[in-house]
């Protein structure tokens, strides 16, 4: 044996050196071959992921592009008579602004084309051709049992006039929700018995909710109560700790370790961006969206996003981006669409949200052209539901542009007490009256199909829009009303048809009783939406009610066969 310990080649390996040197090339050529290997893996994982049925990448494409699967589809993509070719060109994002230039803009249909009128309700139906498939024969991937998973309940009525701000405190009417027995969960139970007790807010005198009997006792006799978190409660986070939840200062939760930004509470801005060194770290970039929640308006879909944003295989952009429903937006152009976006890891799904996009005909023709694979999500509730809660979102967006804020509870308990001044209503379309009643039934007691109001409630016809361009697989339609009863199976499903990690289990949601909706318990406890979401809303004739069910009844009943969804709303 020599010096170097090897007993063969003795001529090359004579010196400590020699070896040394052999040794470096073997790892070197060891190291490029797993990095070669694992980068496969990466690119058949995501194959995997995104090929299911109905998505149109194909195995060269998703190779070619690693990635930036999103943007580098736009390269692929030319439009020609009938369909898509795929075609290779070098200015990828500024090419595909010329398709906008091709389509009218979506905003003629709701603003009118040229005399300002909308198009009347035979007209809007008609606006696009049917698909081609019957409607029947389609089956979009939803088959949702979602009744059997424990805490479905009835609902009831119970007060909720404890709002004290604009965008809470409209109307001190009723409002439906979930009966206390069905609500509170084992998981609930569970998080109340540890937190100990719940502490009502003084400056309320409202009783104080120690137990869970404590707790059932107050929903069933209806009395309202508020809870304190408690100031000494802290959450482990790598982060400095800066001040506790429902306080106003934000929390920032460092616990995604492999997402572009940090987590806070669903009443700020729910995501805080890294900064440049430790974007450049983890490997973010802003790409175009995989998946978007398309509509519809008021249908859960703030909540929806709020919820998957804490999934760590989304990156969620917050801010509605309307870039497909603005002429101003599109003109800016591709790369500006992108800049839009939140930073993404290469694993994580893009995402964006804007219900507009469900609402103008136009707008599923220029997604495909410039994201033809995309995800979409569409979470739709009773559309008269929709339309009282769109009734009361103008009539406090009108106030907010009226510069009628601050008001009192006692003044906005009814807006029909306070004289909107002259040119305040903006939007003529929706025809916001003092009553919901007025704002949707006509001087001859017919229901105003052309207010915004009542068609952006007409479901089935903005599927079937998007369907002329998009496979039903491409599709995940979300019932609103069931989601608002219990969120879980709904992000269960989102999952799935993400095809992204089994992420969220039950004990991530609660029941809040004093919210009166489901909030989340983790990664952020006790993490509810802000008052602009859920707002009391004011009481409806019944008679209006029945109108409206009348009018809906037959795209309902149509609307139920094409997602294939068991809406109990829908007759
Ligand atoms: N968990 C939870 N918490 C609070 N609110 C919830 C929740 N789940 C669904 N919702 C319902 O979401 C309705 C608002 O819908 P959107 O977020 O789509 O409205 S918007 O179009 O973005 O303005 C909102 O409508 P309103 O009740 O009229 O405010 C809620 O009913």
């Amino acid at each position: 044996m020599d010096d170097t310990g090897s007993t063969t080649n003795k001529g090359f390996f004579r010196s400590r050196k020699r070896v040394f040197s052999f040794c470096l090339v073997v790892l070197a050529v060891s190291f490029s071959v797993i990095m070669l290997r694992g980068q496969n893996q990466t690119r058949m994982y995501k194959i995997h992921k995104w090929f299911d049925p109905g998505a149109r990448y194909e195995t060269s494409n998703v190779e070619d592009t690693g990635n930036d699967r999103a943007v580098q589809s736009l390269d692929k993509v030319s439009h020609s008579d009938g369909g898509y070719n795929m075609v290779r060109s070098d200015d990828r994002l500024d090419s595909m602004d010329d398709h906008f230039k091709a389509i009218p803009d979506p905003d003629l249909y709701l603003e009118g084309a040229s005399n300002g009128e909308a198009p009347s309700r035979e007209g809007a139906v008609n606006t696009e051709t049917e698909p081609s498939a019957p409607v029947s024969a389609l089956n979009l991937p939803i088959k949702q049992d979602l009744g059997t998973e424990g805490v479905m309940h009835d609902v009831k009525s119970v007060p909720r006039n404890k709002y004290n701000d604009l965008e809470g405190a409209l109307y001190p009417g009723t409002r439906q929700v979930p009966s206390i027995d069905g609500a509170i969960n084992t998981v609930t139970k569970l998080a109340i018995q540890r937190k100990g007790a719940l502490f009502a807010d003084s400056k309320q005198s409202m009783p104080v909710v120690e137990s869970i009997q404590d707790l059932q006792k107050m929903s069933t006799n209806r009395v309202p109560f508020r809870r304190k978190v408690s100031v000494a409660t802290r959450y482990q986070t790598t982060e400095s700790f800066i001040s506790p939840p429902g306080t106003t200062q934000a929390v920032y939760y460092d616990i995604c370790e492999r997402c572009c930004y940090r987590y806070t509470t669903i009443d700020h801005d729910i995501l805080k961006a890294l900064n440049e060194t430790e974007l450049k770290e983890r490997g973010c970039r802003q790409r175009l969206p995989d998946a978007m929640i398309f509509g519809v308006k008021k249908g859960g879909t703030t909540t929806l996003k709020n919820f998957l944003s804490y999934h760590p295989d989304i990156a969620f952009t917050q801010k509605e981006l309307k870039f497909f429903t603005s002429p101003e937006e599109r003109a800016k152009g591709m790369a500006y669409y992108r800049s839009r976006m939140i930073h993404s890891t290469p694993d994580q799904i893009s995402m964006e949200k804007t219900p507009a996009y469900s609402h103008y005909p136009k707008v599923p023709g220029m997604i495909k052209k410039v994201l033809p694979n995309i995800k979409l999500i569409i979470i739709m509730r009773d559309p008269v539901d929709r339309a009282v809660s769109d009734f009361v979102h103008m009539q406090v967006t009108i106030a907010k542009r009226c510069q009628m804020k601050p008001l009192t509870f006692t003044q906005t308990s009814m807006l029909r007490d306070i004289t909107i001044p002259e040119g305040c209503n903006y939007s003529t379309r929706y025809e916001i009256n003092h009553t919901f009643e007025e704002s949707v039934i006509d001087s001859t007691g017919r229901v105003k199909a052309d207010s915004q109001l009542i068609s952006k409630g007409i479901y089935v016809q903005e599927i079937q829009r998007y369907l002329k361009y998009f496979k039903p697989a491409q599709i995940l339609a979300i019932d609103g009303e069931t989601f608002i009863k219990d969120p879980y199976p709904a992000v269960k499903l989102v999952e799935q048809f993400l095809g992204i990690r089994d992420y969220f289990t039950r004990d991530h949601f609660y029941y809040d009783v004093q919210k009166g909706f489901f909030c989340m318990n983790k990664p952020i406890p006790q993490n509810c939406m802000s008052p602009a979401k859920g707002r009391p809303h004011p009481e409806v004739r019944e008679d209006t009610l029945q109108k409206l069910r009348d009018f809906y009844r037959p795209y309902n009943e149509k609307l139920r066969h094409l997602v294939n969804l068991d809406l109990h709303w829908s007759s």
